[in-house]
């Protein structure tokens, strides 16, 4: 029976067409498998250099390019484009087999032939060759087969190998990538081939070749689950899980283990995989993360994945304070106002030269961070990451300002989300209780130390008993953790995600330099880059805009919904990013105003179908759209001068929360899947990259 593979890059082919030509595709693709044994319905194609490529008829313009082996009945669709297009992408392709993956890879040769032609005839420059220190048998061994090596060979500058990202077989570039960059070929190995390579690869056997990557290429059970594919993201990382991503996932660990990688890699669809896996094999699992927003849709993104209602009630999906509110009683919780207010009260009555910032922040950062219960404690422990230095007679006094403010706590029954934490875990460790098998936390990078401690606390020490999902380039809160701090050793297991499968490469490009300068800090305290991490997809560049005013900017972005309202975008696939909830409130009256239906999204409303989504750039994370807006990105309010601690206050605390803020803009600008429309009043921020959009 001849079956036909879908090639993720086509899907997203398909996702960029409008509605009624993708209803045509699909209905071409439902009739494929009983027309095949026909064959007539596939046509040849003239003039192209691999007649392996056929064509299916979609309507008078549009045309698929299936490939169809030499032997077996595995068809594999990657392409759909208008006639010109199609033929204009195919007639210069080859499909070949991967020597090291036994992957099938798709190589646009007249581009690997004409660089080779040119650099033969180029001036002979007496630079050395790039890979003059990687023997032929190490380039053959990583799958760098004749047409490559030859190009390889020639090749002086990384420069040029780098312009010709995306037209080379993907795995033979990161190969070359990682040699010139200078990995050795073991590492590279490690890195780029991975793990399971085949026995034998038969270098004609395309059909194989395909099955070896699920990950790329799928078959489909019928027109109703090829539907689900296209029409919602999740079932797509359901069926097409990279091997790194399933590795993460499934691979079982005898300690704490990790996954990290940059926005949008998959380290959310790696831990509710990984969730559910372990609850089907039968153990309790906790799926935590940080903001209420998050746990409703990672809840929600599960019971997509799983149906089976025994295995979802294993399975919690709360945050990790209503974790710590389950083994607390009665209290009232201290809102933030409320908060300064006491220490006003504090500083007031002890005539302190210190603002409540400050004692805010010693408490949190310095006090419950370490676990400190004691004077000697305080006086003895080491400010990590505080920039102020105290005397002796200045920490006594601010022990004692902390000890009062505790005790009115205590005295009133108020608590704060901390301080609910800090009773969670005492009560959990006292009876010995450890509620779960297995804690997998999501967007780790951002849980103080309190709550680490109510996750460590949460289940016991064994195998698979943590898992981590975190990104520090998106850390948006105050909470710097080195996790050997908190009792976690990850020691090894971590797996570290490159492919981002939201964003396009232009805006995660644009996005990466804001961040390019920044000195970042992986959880178990190495330094972490973005360097790696790529998007295969392509699409416009992000637009920026500059108005005069505020209400030019709203007016602007209105422009700007209605444009994508009006190309088909459902108001539900746009997200509306600001750094304040006042200006984000402002943007609903003005979408209002002109009739757009509009949703604020808080800690209790998710928003309906049918409503554009507005919110803080703290509640975007996590969450993704196909159009984003991040409004509001002007000098005077990013950073916004309420969360950064003056420099004269504390130096270390000013460049943390600088940098924290500029994470805050990335992490809203890498929530767009397609497009991203960036805008201020005013002079720009100087966060902002200008250079690019
Ligand atoms: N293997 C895959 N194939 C197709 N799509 C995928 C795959 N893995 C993830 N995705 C999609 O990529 C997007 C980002 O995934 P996810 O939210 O898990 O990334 P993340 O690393 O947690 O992102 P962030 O850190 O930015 O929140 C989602 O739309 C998801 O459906």
């Amino acid at each position: 029976m001849p079956r036909l593979g879908i090639h993720q890059d086509f899907l997203q082919d398909l996702i960029r067409l409008e509605r009624p030509i993708q209803s045509k595709v699909l209905e071409a693709i439902k009739k494929f498998e009983q027309n095949a044994h026909t064959g007539a319905h596939l046509e040849k194609l003239q003039d192209i250099r691999d007649p392996r490529f056929k064509s299916i008829r979609i309507d008078l313009k549009y045309r698929g390019i299936v490939l169809v082996p030499e032997q077996g009945d595995h068809f594999t669709l990657l392409k759909v484009d208008t006639h010109e297009e199609a033929y204009d992408w195919v007639r210069h392709r080859r499909a070949t087999v991967n020597m090291a993956t036994g992957h099938m890879e798709i190589r646009d040769d007249a581009i690997i032939d004409t660089t080779i032609e040119t650099l033969t005839h180029a001036p002979v420059e007496a630079a050395r060759p790039l890979f003059e220190h990687v023997a032929d048998a190490d380039l053959a061994r990583l799958g760098i087969d004749d047409q490559m090596l030859k190009f390889a060979r020639m090749l002086t500058d990384v420069a040029m190998l780098e312009a010709l990202d995306g037209k080379l077989p993907q795995v033979q570039f990161d190969v070359l990538f990682g040699l010139a960059a200078g990995m050795s070929p073991e590492d590279v190995w490690d890195d780029v081939v991975g793990a399971a390579v085949p026995e034998k690869i038969d270098p004609n056997d395309l059909a194989e070749a395909a099955k070896r990557m699920p990950h790329k290429v799928a078959l489909v059970e019928g027109p109703e689950e090829l539907m689900e594919l296209f029409n919602k993201p999740f079932a797509r990382w359901r069926v097409y899980l990279h091997p790194l991503q399933r590795e993460a996932a499934f691979q079982s660990h005898l300690g704490p283990a990790q996954v990290t990688g940059g926005p949008g890699t998959g380290k959310t669809v790696v831990a509710l995989h990984r969730a559910r896996h372990l609850a089907r094999q039968g153990g309790r699992v906790l799926l935590a993360t940080f903001t209420a927003t998050l746990a409703r849709s990672l809840a929600k993104s599960l019971r997509l994945l799983e149906t089976d209602d025994e295995v979802l009630s294993r399975v919690d999906v709360l945050t990790v304070d209503q974790v710590a509110r389950r083994h607390v009683g009665k209290f009232t919780l201290l809102r933030d106002e409320e908060e300064k207010e006491l220490w006003r009260q504090v500083i007031r009555r002890r005539e302190l030269d210190f603002t409540e910032r400050f004692l805010a922040e010693e408490w949190r950062q310095v006090v419950l961070a370490q676990e400190i219960t004691s004077s000697d404690g305080y006086l003895s422990a080491r400010r990590i990451g505080r920039g102020r230095r105290l005397g002796s007679l200045q920490r006594a006094q601010v022990w004692r300002a902390i000890a009062e403010f505790e005790q009115e706590l205590a005295e009133n029954n108020y608590r704060t989300f901390e301080t609910v934490c800090v009773e969670a875990t005492r009560a959990m460790r006292e009876l010995d209780l450890c509620p779960y098998d297995h804690v997998i936390v999501d967007e780790a990078q951002d849980l103080h130390p309190v709550r680490w401690r109510v996750v460590r606390a949460a289940v016991a020490k064994g195998a698979n008993d943590l898992f981590l999902a975190s990104d520090t380039h998106q850390r948006i809160y105050d909470n710097r953790v080195s996790l050997s701090s908190v009792g976690i050793q990850i020691a090894g297991r971590s797996t570290r995600l490159k492919i981002n499968y939201r964003t396009t490469e232009e805006i995660l490009a644009w996005s990466c330099v804001m961040l390019a300068g920044e000195k970042i800090d992986d959880l178990d305290g190495s330094r972490t880059g973005l360097t790696g991490c790529r998007s295969e997809v392509h699409g416009d560049r992000p637009k920026l805009y500059g108005a005069a005013t505020r209400n030019a900017e709203l007016s602007r972005l209105v422009e700007e919904v209605r444009t994508w309202l009006d190309a088909g975008v459902l108001p539900e696939e746009i997200g509306v990013a600001t750094r304040s909830e006042t200006i984000g409130q402002a943007a609903v009256e003005a979408l209002r105003r002109a009739r757009i239906d509009v949703g604020y999204l808080s800690r209790d409303t998710d928003g309906a179908e049918g409503q554009v989504r507005v919110t803080t750039m703290h509640r975007m994370k996590g969450l993704e759209f196909r159009c984003v807006a991040v409004i509001g990105v002007g000098v005077n309010q990013l950073p916004a001068p309420s969360a950064v601690t003056p420099r004269e206050e504390d130096a270390t605390r000013h460049a943390n929360d600088l940098q924290r803020e500029r994470c805050l803009l990335f992490v809203a600008c890498t929530r767009a899947r397609e497009r991203l429309h960036v805008s201020w009043h005013g002079d720009p921020s100087s966060f902002l990259n200008l250079a690019s959009g």
